[in-house]
């Protein structure tokens, strides 16, 4: 890949919170950002290829921290229900009838989804049940995003079956570590302190020391499970997931819905990243995580959408707008997590909670995940002079214009060229009425 000039356009870096450069210009070289700033005649004739952004905004692709992009087909599908009967009535009996041309699809129909609404980065956690998991990751590999995925671990079956699914998961964490030129890596995923057994997390924490890398769990999602766990094993879920040794690694845990003071100092002792779903947890009816608190604490967060069958969307702009005003609700406090936490959230401080800091932001030496806003002929963006608020409290994915992840461009005024759009949506529609439910 040559040298190529992005120019004239706005550049909001998300680096130091609000570096913005107006009239700018990057500079990317093997996938790499090498210049960020004003517009620079002198550097500007070292480039090989030119491409002028007039009047764009430009950001960093968002970073979406906690998703199950395999359940994509299942957007639509049990509505209205709470987390457990949700899972245990609806999810997965439908997970159940799943193979791989179904996990196929449906991964495609979902990244799709994301880039097109800006997101560059996802870390994911998957069910591998009755799929290859290989042919998945190829795929994953082919649309050019940028991500983490799990392999999830459950004790469901037979010891025999638990053994399988604990060695599945080691395998496909050490095969994918490093992956599609480093575009895709892993970590290691016990499903939850719920649906795991505490040997599972043991050997989930084993997994994760062994191959240096990090942990993802859902964990006190609810009431129910954290009055579950305490039932069950006489403490709470962080205290139980933390005598497990997988805090020992650094670990994102999806929702911290449920927590007190305790558990966000053992959170923040232990570094356990935090992926705050927040419109999941509102559909779900498990409440509104307490980000304030653990942001005062100095934990990390980065925001996320979960699976669409709980959201409905990808739409990492609505996400991260929902996230910024529950906080201001639930505070009855404007001052609370403003735009720009918010929108570091969505990109830098997401990316560095899933311990990709090589993304997320616009900084030279970073790799180029970029996406562009045309913001002119669109009214709810105007005036264009308060772009940056737009950006949080007005802009949804599909203002997204251009998405670049590595330096390649993957979505071009609107359009993604990586995947057959049409393709996708008749395969998903077509297999969507194969399953029972
Ligand atoms: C088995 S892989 C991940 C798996 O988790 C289930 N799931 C989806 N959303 C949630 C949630 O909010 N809490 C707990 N579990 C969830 C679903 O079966 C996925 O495939
Ligand atoms: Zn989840």
């Amino acid at each position: 890949m040559g040298l190529t000039a992005y120019v004239n356009a706005t550049f909001y870096t998300m680096n130091h919170e609000s570096d913005v450069f107006e009239n700018g210009m990057m500079i990317v070289e093997d996938h790499k950002i090498t210049y960020i700033g004003p517009k620079n005649e002198e550097k500007l004739k070292s480039a090989e290829k030119v491409i002028d952004l007039t009047g764009k905004w430009v950001m960093p692709g968002l970073v979406n921290v906690h998703s199950h992009i395999v359940m994509t087909i299942l957007r639509g599908i049990g509505d209205d229900m709470l987390l457990k009967p949700w899972l245990e009535t609806r999810i997965w009996p439908l997970e159940a009838q799943f193979n791989t041309e179904i996990a196929q699809i449906s991964t495609q129909l979902g990244i799709l989804e994301m880039v097109k609404s800006g997101t560059t980065t996802f870390s994911d956690m998957f069910n591998p049940n009755g799929i290859d998991v290989d042919a998945v990751m190829h795929t994953i590999g082919e649309t050019g995003v940028r991500g983490a995925f799990s392999f999830t671990i459950f004790s469901l079956g037979t010891e025999e079956d638990q053994r399988n699914n604990l060695d599945g998961a080691e395998r496909f964490a050490k095969n994918y570590k490093t992956f599609a030129d480093g575009r895709l890596t892993t970590m290691v995923a016990p499903h939850s302190p719920y649906s795991c057994t505490p040997k599972a997390l043991e050997e989930s924490a084993r997994i994760a020391k062994e191959n240096g890398l990090m942990g993802h769990i859902h964990v006190s999602e609810t009431e129910y499970e954290v009055k579950d766990i305490l039932n069950r094993y006489g403490v709470r879920p962080v205290e139980h997931v933390r005598r497990s040794g997988l805090f020992d690694q650094p670990t994102v845990m999806a929702h911290g819905v449920v927590l007190n003071d305790e558990e966000r100092e053992i959170m923040k002792q232990y570094d356990v990243r935090v992926a705050h779903n927040p419109i999941s947890n509102l559909k779900l009816g498990s409440g509104v995580a307490d980000v304030s608190r653990m942001l005062d604490a100095g934990i990390k967060v980065g925001i996320a959408t979960d699976g669409v069958a709980s959201n409905n969307n990808f739409d990492m702009f609505e996400e991260t707008r929902t996230a910024a005003l529950l906080q201001k609700g639930t505070y009855r406090d404007a001052t609370k997590l403003t735009a720009e936490t918010a929108l570091s959230m969505a990109t830098r401080k997401g990316a560095e909670a899933i311990g990709m800091e090589h993304t997320g932001s616009l900084e030279e030496g970073k790799c180029a995940d970029f996406i562009t806003i045309d913001a002119k002929d669109k009214p709810h963006l105007q005036p264009l002079s308060e772009a940056y608020s737009h950006l949080l409290y007005a802009a949804r994915g599909s203002d997204v214009s251009d998405v670049y992840i590595n330096g390649k461009e993957i979505v071009r005024d609107g359009s993604c060229i990586t995947m057959d759009e049409e393709k996708i949506i008749f395969e998903v529609n077509r297999l969507q009425k194969t399953l029972s439910y």
